[in-house]
């Protein structure tokens, strides 16, 4: 069943997309000199064209009644003069259009991709990529196709049809006027064509951006898809939405080939009511057949502009509505931002002392916190272990020192600063953070492993693969520079955990976090990893969220995370002692990793 369209798309009722087109009209300055340029090529190309059946009216009127084949020769030349001079400013604006068309479409696409890095974890937990896709390739495009070209075909068509109409009137003024009158049904026609035009397009894109989601996740969960045999129910859960999507799309075209017939069949009833008139003219002497031929062959101009007039409305539309839900992302400000006045961090000074204070924190959409009334104080060169049941918030937790979520209330601070009041770029030098499911980007693995800090010598590079137990990156066919396949999928589990592990501790970062870096280890490599990463923790502030007793064995002291707060602190043995809420959580965390 086809999902009824909304009266308004959902964020117009916020604006109208004509304002979200309008206000990337910046986008149109750096070009305007060459859209200047195009006009007015674009003007020469229409006048000489428009000269020409005034010329073939001399010729009929002139050389050909008069038999005067010196005068033909003459006018035939300035018609083959003019279609060459035509067709030369025709190429020539072409070829600026493009570049202007394609330059537009790389400077949006470039500024909603730094928006999109910009904006908080919590706008991508909420947004579904293929959405986020679709605007940043299928919405773009349409935008880029009516700036650079539905905007100028627009405007040339307005004026051709001016001039046009203006020619036939001084060539006869009732047959003239019949032409001009014919434009109130097609503007009738054009008006209601645009109203329920919007509505449709806006629905075929939001619907293509859930195709291109279902497309996304299918390719990403491909193993998990063919493992669970869950193959034919994703398949139809596709087939579903494309066929919402071709519903839509006929729809769409439903509405724009109605209107379409309309645009055709109001100028060519015209030429029809002309051509009787016309013949009757001449017949009665009122007009000569030159100045006939001339008024057809000028309303036959009027064809292509008047066909493209639902082009281009149906491309200003989608234009708008693609316009208006890449606004939906622009005007998503970032959360997390560089605080106004940002306190001056010298890294080299920090010795990474980490608080939690009464931290309280409540996910973006949900009713409860997840974390209410956090207190640690993590001492410098400390580690400490983060333990509790599944879903407790112990990532959330960790999440809140680079930065990832910022605190509903409370603060958490770096040797005494609020890290609110640090700059992005200097939290993330000073906190590194290496994730439980660990992704890789497809690029070599030096650039994989130097994210962090470019600048990271062979020796820094060797020394972090030694402690994450990944020197297996030399035995790959091309060492540091081979590239690993898309998100690394070409390594294993335990191999890219590895990589990522390497990837924070290379960083040298005065307080690393690591979310459970060692699940998908054996328990041997495990044990290699915990000797080589405990001489480089040395120096360092780590937490560490963990599940098994065995990566317990890193931390200094251990915290137990329980119904959003942290019950009991102390060394693993202390905790095993004195809490037994610990000693089970660690249990069941044990049973499911030997189950
Ligand atoms: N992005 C999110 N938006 C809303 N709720 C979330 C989000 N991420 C996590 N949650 C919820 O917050 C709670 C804590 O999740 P979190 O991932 O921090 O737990 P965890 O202790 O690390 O779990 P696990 O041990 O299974 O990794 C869970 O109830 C989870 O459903």
């Amino acid at each position: 069943m086809i999902p009824d369209f909304p009266d308004e798309p959902e964020p117009s009722e916020r604006r109208h997309p004509l304002n979200s087109l309008w206000r990337l009209r910046r986008y149109l300055h750096p070009y305007r000199s060459r859209m200047i340029y195009m006009l007015v090529l674009a003007g020469i190309a229409t006048a000489a064209s428009l000269a020409v059946p005034r010329l073939i009216q001399a010729v009929i009127d002139g050389p050909i009644s008069n038999g005067d084949t010196t005068g033909l020769w003459l006018l035939g030349g300035i018609v083959a003069i003019l279609g060459i001079a035509e067709g030369v400013v025709v190429w020539l604006r072409r070829y600026i259009q493009a570049k202007v068309a394609l330059g537009l479409e790389a400077d949006m696409r470039s500024d909603l991709y730094a928006h999109m890095q910009r904006l908080h974890a919590g706008f991508h937990d909420r947004w579904q990529t293929g959405q986020l896709l679709a605007r940043a390739t299928s919405d773009l495009g349409s935008m880029r196709r009516f700036l650079a070209w539905g905007l100028i075909f627009g405007l040339m068509s307005i004026v051709t049809y001016v001039a046009v109409v203006v020619q036939l009137l001084t060539l006869h003024l009732w047959l003239g006027l019949i032409v001009a009158i014919s434009a109130i049904p097609l503007f009738i026609v054009a008006r209601n064509f645009a109203r329920n035009f919007i509505a449709a397009s806006r629905a075929v894109q939001d619907q293509q951006g859930e195709v291109a989601n279902i497309a996304e996740q299918a390719a990403q969960g491909i193993r998990v898809m063919k493992a669970f045999g869950r193959a034919p129910h994703i398949q139809a859960n596709f087939d579903e939405q494309a066929n919402i999507l071709k519903d839509l799309s006929i729809r769409k075209m439903t509405i724009s080939a109605k209107s379409w017939a309309l645009f055709t069949v109001i100028p060519n009833t015209t030429l029809a009511i002309v051509l009787v008139g016309g013949v009757v003219s001449v017949a009665n002497d009122s007009m000569s057949l030159g100045s006939l031929v001339a008024f057809v062959t000028l309303q036959l101009m009027l064809i292509w502009p008047i066909e493209a007039l639902g082009w281009i409305i149906a491309n200003g539309n989608e234009a708008m509505t693609a316009a208006d839900r890449v606004q939906d992302v622009f005007d998503t400000e970032p959360s997390i931002v560089d605080p106004e006045n940002p306190v001056a961090v010298d890294r080299s000074t920090i010795t990474g002392h980490v608080r939690f204070e009464d931290v309280r924190f409540q996910y973006e959409e949900t009713d409860t916190p997840v974390l209410d009334g956090v207190n640690l104080d993590i001492r410098p060169g400390e580690t400490l272990a983060i333990a509790g049941t599944t879903g407790s918030g112990k990532t959330t937790l960790v999440s809140l020192i680079p930065r990832l979520y910022d605190v509903t209330s409370g603060r958490v601070t770096v040797d005494g600063i609020d890290i609110a009041d640090m700059r992005l770029t200097d939290v993330r030098t000073v906190v590194t953070m290496a994730f439980e499911d660990p992704t890789l980007f497809s690029m070599s693995v030096r650039e994989n492993l130097t994210l962090g800090r470019a600048e990271a010598t062979d020796d820094d590079i060797d020394e972090a693969l030694r402690v994450a137990q990944a020197e297996f990156v030399h035995d790959l066919p091309f060492g540091l520079d081979t590239r690993v396949g898309e998100q690394g999928l070409s390594l294993s589990g335990g191999q890219r955990q590895r990589l990522a592990l390497a990837r924070a501790v290379i960083v040298r970062p005065a307080v690393l976090v690591l979310d459970d870096p060692l699940s998908a280890l054996d328990v041997h490599t495990e044990e290699l990893v915990e000797r080589a990463l405990a001489s480089v923790l040395s120096g360092t502030t780590a937490i560490i969220v963990v599940h098994r007793p065995s990566t317990v064995a890193l931390a200094d002291r251990v915290a137990l995370l329980e119904n959003g707060t942290i019950t009991a602190i102390g060394t693993h043995r202390e905790l095993l002692e004195t809490t037994p809420a610990y000693a089970e959580v660690l249990s069941a965390e044990a049973e499911e990793v030997t189950a």
